[in-house]
């Protein structure tokens, strides 16, 4: 097959950390990959920002190497697709597309107390029940509250529909069509709190209780189309005029069907800077123990949302950058201390940085290190930061076995820290399962693309599986007393952590 044939998908993931781009040819080779970096602002204690106007440079930057770089790979851009970080919201002018505000992050906690104060009305039930969602600072709805109070106190231009509030798919989309879409994709729309799970559109009474006039939201979108649902291109700097956007998904939920393309029963784990397992939820299983029930996209050709079931921890990727700092050094530093570490070290961190998000839920918990002794050095702390993503995998994919009424066969792994090896294989051991990592890390771009690439109609669902990368199996060797031994020593770790003895 030619890789020119009917062209290549250029797919964005607009993160957290950067926005990363992938070509996709129509037989599957990625024939061109870019990235640039985005930092965070961090205005004061508990609050997280990013700078809309960088963000864009960014994604045009991305998408404008890519498209150059089309020709030299010997194929042409047919389509779109976008994937993005969820739940972050920004307020914008619908008639320019200039942002109004920062994009307040999902990492931003200024809402903790409305949440909490919300959490113990009867109003958290009404929007755990509509929504499948914990109230919780992480999600849309009070950060849009509290920027529209800031910015129209009396609501006035967003009633007027002068101002739009939403999530970065909504203001990309816009950006992106000169315009012309004024739409938030289904998945991402989920992850406001303000949609209800049943028929996937925004809930009056959560909008009054956020006092967000409907007005100021954009429609709620199928998250494919080949133009017409989602748009097309225009005055995108690099990028010609007329491109479908064809798919747009959030990471976590363009990660799921990356890896199980959008087939039932495959669990993923994506470790980033938190960690999402999620998994398709056809038979409508009830959320709980620590797992949110959510949407995870509308395809066009199904009519219907397809349900899932997430589980969001709160630290992942996190609690190695703090390891780094206070160990002066990166990322890679500390993976490599870790490979030193004592064999019979117990040093244990719970990095409660913000609280625990899955399976917790408990943003009152504290982090901490225990288990040291006069020989704990920098290659045990090390070693407890990047062991302490394997617990809370391990530990949220054991309420997933609950939920889901059976043992999950194998967690699906991708993200940047799955390179680590010595990571994997600790996750298959304390699952006591076998991990498969992702043949590539850009998971989320790949989903994004073989949605694209399906709306398109460059390939069916069942092209989908022998597109992608080969991924690598970890399988566990160690028997069940090794693992609930190290598994107590974690849940005595977090029981110390919230307070409270195991
Ligand atoms: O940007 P990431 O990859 O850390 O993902 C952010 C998530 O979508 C937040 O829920």
């Amino acid at each position: 097959m030619s890789a020119v044939g009917r062209g290549a998908v250029l797919a964005l993931d607009q993160g957290t950390s950067g926005t990363k781009g992938l070509l996709v040819a129509e037989d599957g080779r990625v024939v061109a990959a870019a990235h640039r970096p985005l930092t965070q602002q961090y205005p004061e204690p508990g609050r997280v920002e990013q700078d809309p106007a960088v963000l864009w440079r960014g994604v045009i930057g991305v998408a404008g190497e890519l498209a150059a770089g089309a020709a030299a790979a010997g194929t042409r851009v047919v389509g779109l697709g976008l994937s993005v970080q969820r739940e972050a919201v920004l307020v914008w002018d619908p008639d320019t597309g200039a942002a109004l505000s920062p994009l307040v992050s999902w990492q931003d906690r200024r809402t903790a107390e409305r949440c909490a104060k919300l959490a113990a009305s009867a109003e958290g039930e009404l929007i755990s029940g509509r929504t499948g969602l914990p109230v919780d600072p992480m999600f849309s709805a009070t950060k849009a509250e509290w920027l529209l109070d800031r910015l129209d106190p009396d609501h006035e231009a967003a009633t007027a529909g002068r101002l739009r509030v939403g999530t970065v798919d909504a203001w990309l989309l816009h950006r992106l069509t000169g315009g012309a879409t004024d739409a938030t994709e289904t998945g991402c729309a989920s992850r406001t709190q303000l949609v209800r799970l049943d028929d996937a559109d925004w809930d009056p009474e959560l909008l009054d209780l956020f006092r967000i006039p409907r007005t100021a939201l954009p429609r709620v979108a199928a998250s494919d189309g080949a133009g017409e649902e989602l748009g097309r291109t225009r005055n995108v700097p690099g990028l010609a005029d007329g491109l479908p956007v064809a798919a747009v998904l959030g990471d976590s939920h363009a990660a799921l069907f990356a890896q199980g393309h959008g087939r039932p029963g495959v669990v993923k784990a994506t470790y980033g800077t938190g960690a999402s397992l999620m998994v398709l939820n056809p038979e409508g299983r009830r959320p709980g123990e620590g797992i949110a029930a959510t949407l995870a996209w509308r395809r066009t050709r199904d009519g219907g949302a397809a349900h899932a079931l997430e589980a969001n921890i709160a630290s992942a990727g996190t609690a190695i950058r703090w390891a780094a700092r206070l160990l002066g050094t990166d990322p890679a530093g500390i993976a490599a201390l870790a490979a030193g570490a004592r064999e019979d070290s117990e040093v244990c961190l719970v990095p409660a940085f913000s609280g625990l998000g899955a399976p917790y839920w408990d943003r009152g918990a504290r982090a901490l290190l225990v288990g040291m002794d006069f020989d704990t050095g920098p290659a045990e702390v090390a070693r407890a930061a990047v062991e302490s993503m394997a617990f809370q995998v391990a530990d949220t994919l054991s309420r997933f076995d609950t939920v889901l009424a059976g043992a999950v066969a194998e967690l699906r792994a991708d993200g940047g820290p799955t390179g680590n090896d010595r990571l994997m294989a600790l996750q298959a051991e304390l699952i006591g399962r076998s991990v498969l990592r992702a043949g590539r890390p850009e998971v989320s771009a790949l989903g994004v693309a073989y949605l694209a690439g399906t709306a398109l109609g460059i390939w069916d669902d069942a092209d989908l599986p022998a597109l992608t990368p080969q991924g690598t199996r970890f399988t566990p060797h160690e028997d069940d007393a090794w693992r609930n031994r190290r598994m107590a020593g974690w849940h005595d770790a977090v029981a110390c952590s919230r307070g409270k003895r195991a």
